[in-house]
């Protein structure tokens, strides 16, 4: 039995030292839909309200769609950014000057390594308490209830993140084509983070200033059809820890959902060659809860396979991050303490995914009794 412990980032090889990690039996799920099953094993069947559907989805809502273009040209688009930050802590970003063809060549070799046999994709596994690699993150325990999705994680910046022994070989040209991506997402959220600023009515460059050599790291997941797709979860709700995220999805089928203001799962519906952007843990503990992490989660479906290539982008592991002082007044007291991000991130990636369970690591008062 193969124990997998994945985390994102370099610093934290040693959990899986500290801690023996038990987790059972985890199949993978493409191979599970290739035997031509009717039933999932039990592992995978959730709990009633933990399960997707029910009426708790709303359909007919829809996240903002903004004009990255139009960011530098006036207030118009800005305003709608900052509802969109304020409202939804969710948007999808158009005119984001991330070439097409590159967004469909990632898609598409993205695609070719999920193909390929297990046997080949295995040469780049999750290594128990290891960082990065092909397997399940976010597992724990022999207990806990497995996602239906198969993950490729991979740490991109800064280069002592990188564990290119685990960066796939085949299909061909597919590291080319991350390394190309990756550093046009890069570009795509340093532009973001400085407009999320002014929309703040902070200065462009303060997140770019305070965030040092970003850690930037990819997560690829791969949703196959499931023949009982309203039992199981494809990714368990949570939020991101990074300061925003890039979500590129297929355009297959919904599967991301985004939990409203009011409580609502909202499916994201794919937009062609748009990509979808939240914010993270870090943007609510820097703005002290003004803008909000977002709770997510995927569903699956029992026809299409889905896939998403994820890319967070957070503040280097030595910045201390807290509220800025900016946000913090009379009517808005302090609701997180300092703390180094680079403990925050080994938190979050030995934590199970629990909505924003993560987020009480940092706060001030965290709720009682859970
Ligand atoms: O696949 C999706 O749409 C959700 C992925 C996600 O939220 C994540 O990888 O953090
Ligand atoms: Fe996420």
């Amino acid at each position: 039995m193969r124990s997998r412990f994945c985390c994102i980032g370099g610093a934290y090889a040693m959990a899986a030292a500290e801690n023996e990690i038990k987790i059972g039996q985890v199949d993978d799920v493409q191979e599970l839909h290739r035997t031509g099953l009717t039933t999932v094993p039990d592992r995978y069947i959730r709990d009633g309200d933990d399960r997707p559907d029910g009426d708790n989805v709303c359909a007919l809502a829809h996240i903002p769609v903004i004009d990255v273009g139009d960011l530098p040209r006036g207030d118009d688009e800005l305003d709608k950014l900052r509802l969109a930050c304020e409202e939804w802590g969710f948007f999808q970003v158009v005119n984001h000057g991330i070439a097409h063809e590159l967004l469909d060549e990632m898609e598409k070799l993205t695609r070719e390594f999920f193909m390929l046999p297990l046997e080949e994709k295995e040469k780049y596994p999750m290594a128990p308490g290891g960082i990065q690699g092909y397997g399940h993150a976010f597992v724990f325990s022999e207990d806990q209830k497995l996602d239906w999705c198969n993950m490729l994680a991979l740490g991109v910046e800064p280069a002592s993140i990188r564990q290119p022994k685990l960066w796939p070989t085949a299909p061909a040209r597919f590291r080319e084509t991350l390394e190309a991506y990756s550093a046009e997402v890069r570009k795509l959220c340093r532009t973001l983070l400085a407009h999320i600023a002014e929309t703040l009515g902070l200065a462009p460059a303060t997140f770019g200033d305070m965030f040092g050599e970003a850690v930037q790291a990819v997560r690829m997941n791969f949703y196959p059809p499931c023949p009982r797709p309203e039992l199981v979860m494809g990714l368990s709700a949570h939020s991101d820890g990074s300061a925003v995220t890039v979500l590129q999805q297929d355009m297959s089928c919904a599967g991301l959902q985004v939990r409203s203001k009011a409580g609502a799962w909202v499916p994201v519906h794919p937009v062609q060659h748009a990509l979808v952007v939240n914010l993270g843990d870090t943007l609510e503990v820097l703005t002290n809860g003004r803008y909000k992490s977002v709770e997510h989660r995927a569903v699956v479906n029992g026809e299409q396979d889905r896939l998403s290539v994820v890319t967070f982008y957070a503040p280097a592991y030595d910045v201390e991050l807290g509220p800025l002082p900016e946000f913090v007044t009379d009517e808005a007291p302090c609701r997180y303490r300092r703390f180094n991000h680079g403990e925050y991130s080994r938190h979050y990636v030995t934590s199970r995914l629990e909505g924003k369970k993560t987020l009480e690591f940092a706060m001030v008062n965290p709720p009682v009794g859970r």
